[in-house]
């Protein structure tokens, strides 16, 4: 409906829809429209674009690989900014509904004098392929968005469009941007990212000459295959290998030992090159998986629920209400890989796991704000865990003792895969 409404020539921007994720209200929806005419509900552009200054920035580029790079620039320059000097929020731009069409960027408004934000905006319009608007009202009411740089833009873009809002899409834009960028439902998407990557990671081309060589195979055997899942620190090794023990079985984990060495080269790059790096890894692991349970148990230390849960968890901004809804396409299993017979996960009390953390050297210099962050991001990956759907995930209390822990999953394994 509002298509028809918008500037046939506006190039990529064409039919596009700006969706702002507001911290404590929900997503704000807008579009540009042609004709000049005020948005009837203009107060809630103003609660949105506030009483100052207003900006967003978004990147253009073909490239995935160079806009994901392009995007950690921006995200480091706009964070660079103290909190207290204007608010940010993500900001996506995509065609309703259609997939690989979100670009994500981010609003950012301020209202008193603030030198350092105005530093950060210079310097983004001088940066190639990031594109930077600026957003304000007129004395008639309306509401305008205009392109400040040029660079990104192309010439076809004029230099400012008026502003109406529209309403929520069927699928959001957390949603979109998920899909392929931060997980994989299938080996060929993931696998295209890193021979996309060949030419700025050459580290690449030794893990696609890994996932060459995997065992090709989506069966298991006749053995039962069982994922444990769980947060760092809840006990998932502790288990593994005395469960491994008891049923004389096999230990696998993903990421397999053969990425091993290349993990920390991919731990450092952006979500797009290091979840697809991940995803591989899992398919290494199922053609593993797939030939050890012929021949007895396998218990595989995480698996696709670890790779898609984290991925989820860092995308999505805020708090657990900004997670994709229990039932979305973000949480189905991969078509293509091996499904275990059961996946456990350990969970904890979070008072307990730090004090495991803090029992194995780690975690207890954390300032108190990131105690907090990693809080709510801890919360965030376990509903995500628990969303995860075909197979979903068995929930295993993991606060007894590890001999009690292992008796209570002895039982699960026996009741649901008769092992
Ligand atoms: N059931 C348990 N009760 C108490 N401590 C445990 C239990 N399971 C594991 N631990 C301890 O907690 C820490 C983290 O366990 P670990 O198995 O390494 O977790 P993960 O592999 O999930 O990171 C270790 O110091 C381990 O000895
Ligand atoms: N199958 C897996 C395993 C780990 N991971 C990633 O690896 C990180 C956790 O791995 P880790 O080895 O530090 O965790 P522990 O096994 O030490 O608890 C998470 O950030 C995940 O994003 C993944 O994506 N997929």
């Amino acid at each position: 409906m509002m298509a028809r409404r918008l500037i046939p020539n506006l190039g990529q921007w064409s039919s596009r829809i700006f969706g702002v994720e507001c911290d404590k209200k929900s997503a704000v929806y807008f579009a540009l429209r042609v004709d000049r005419q005020a948005d009837p509900r203009g107060k809630e552009l103003k609660q949105l674009f506030g009483d100052g200054k207003a900006f967003s920035f978004h990147i253009h580029c073909e490239d995935r690989i160079q806009r994901s790079k392009i995007y950690e620039l921006l995200q480091d320059k706009v964070s660079s900014i103290p909190s207290t000097d204007c608010t940010i929020m993500d900001m996506s731009s995509f065609l309703p509904n259609a997939k690989q069409s979100a670009s994500k960027g981010f609003l950012l408004t301020y209202s008193s004098d603030s030198p350092l934000t105005e530093k950060v905006i210079e310097d983004l319009q001088q940066v190639e392929a990031v594109s930077v608007c600026s957003y304000f009202q007129e004395r008639d009411g309306m509401w305008w968005q205009k392109h400040l740089s040029q660079k990104g833009g192309g010439s076809e873009i004029c230099p400012r469009y008026c502003i109406t809002l529209t309403e929520k899409p069927e699928v959001c834009p957390t949603v979109l941007n998920i899909i392929n960028n931060d997980v994989f439902y299938s080996f060929e998407e993931a696998y295209k990212v890193l021979v996309e990557c060949r030419d700025i990671i050459p580290e690449s081309q030794a893990v696609l000459n890994l996932v060459d060589q995997r065992l090709d195979l989506t069966e298991r055997g006749k053995f039962p295959v069982i994922v444990i899942e769980g947060l760092d620190a809840t006990g998932k090794t502790t288990l593994t290998e005395s469960l491994t023990q008891t049923v004389n079985g096999v230990l696998l984990k993903s990421p397999p030992e053969s990425l091993a060495p290349l993990r920390k080269r991919f731990d450092c790059e952006p979500p797009l090159i290091r979840r697809a790096f991940y995803a591989l890894g899992n398919y290494i692991t199922a053609g593993q998986i797939a030939r050890e349970s012929s021949k007895a148990p396998v218990i595989v230390d995480r698996y696709w629920h670890s790779t898609a849960a984290y991925a989820i968890a860092t995308a999505v901004r805020g708090g657990l209400g900004k997670l994709p809804a229990g039932g979305s396409e973000v949480y189905r299993w991969p078509e293509d890989l091996l499904r275990p017979s059961l996946v456990l996960l350990l969970t904890l009390d979070p008072a307990e796991r730090q004090s495991r953390l803090r029992g194995r050297g780690l975690a207890h210099t954390r300032e108190e704000a990131e105690l907090e962050a990693n809080n709510l991001f801890r919360q965030k990956v376990e509903e995500a865990y628990r969303r995860i759907e075909d197979p979903a995930c068995v929930i295993v209390d993991a606060s007894p003792s590890p001999d009690k822990v292992l008796q209570q999953v002895l039982l699960l394994i026996k009741n649901k895969c008769h092992l």
